[in-house]
């Protein structure tokens, strides 16, 4: 049984075509300049046309209400990934302004940080677990690096849960094992360095391998 996988950063047709074809959930779309994966609100409009039955993903990072006019208005996203500190009541803004579903991405490194996830239990659509960024990163996503998983053991969500984080083919085998047997909420994987093969520059071999593996466990 294939489980939901979200492939995230994408910025180029070929690479957006690679996770449709291959089978992605959901197609990633990065606004944040710092970011080697940053796309423009039309650049992500022209991309999201190629996404077929994906779910379209806009990524923001604290971004103000004038972005995020100029992103949904302009990409027209299915889903709105908000990867920065918004609070509980910033959340709330943002779904009723916009009357889209809402993923929380929070950052995890240590058990107090899974306490965090509860907060916004009943108030998103989905929650993301990310790798906590290594100290000096410029990025609070895409890092490549992965948190200790057996955490998610003592999670109890009534919130779907993406797994993400350094995901990539040498782990993905245990990732997979690790949502099929959830009991806790965790519904998908989600990824984005794993399947590069520099930062910002997406390998269509390694999507199409990872997006397999999700398919077969194997
Ligand atoms: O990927 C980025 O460059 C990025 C920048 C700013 C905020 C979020 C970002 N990525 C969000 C994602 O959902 C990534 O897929 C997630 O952090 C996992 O990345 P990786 O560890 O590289 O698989």
């Amino acid at each position: 049984m294939s489980i939901p996988v979200k492939i995230c950063g994408l910025s180029t047709p070929e690479s957006v075509i690679a996770a449709r074809d291959g089978g992605a959930s959901h197609l990633g779309f990065i606004f944040f300049v710092k970011s080697p994966r940053h796309v423009s609100p039309e650049q992500a409009r022209d991309l999201v046309a190629l996404s077929g039955d994906c779910q379209t993903v806009a990524v923001s990072v604290d971004a103000d209400d004038a972005y995020l006019d100029a992103i949904v208005g302009t990409m027209e996203p299915d889903l709105l990934q908000l990867h920065g500190s918004e609070s509980l009541e910033r959340v709330a803004e943002v779904k009723s302004r916009y009357g889209l579903p809402v993923m929380k991405a929070l950052a995890v490194r240590g058990i107090d940080d899974l306490a965090r996830a509860q907060i916004y239990e009943g108030h998103v659509d989905l929650l993301l677990l990310d790798a906590k960024p290594p100290k000096g990163a410029e990025l609070p996503g895409g890092n490549g690096v992965s948190f200790d998983w057996s955490l998610v053991e003592n999670l109890q969500s009534q919130t779907p849960i993406l797994l993400s984080g350094g995901i990539d083919q040498s782990n993905v085998k245990e990732a997979i094992a690790l949502v099929r047997d959830a009991a806790n909420g965790l519904v998908g994987l989600d990824l984005s360095s794993g399947v590069e093969s520099a930062p910002g520059v997406k390998d269509m071999a390694k999507i199409a391998a990872l997006l397999e593996a999700s398919k077969t466990g194997a």
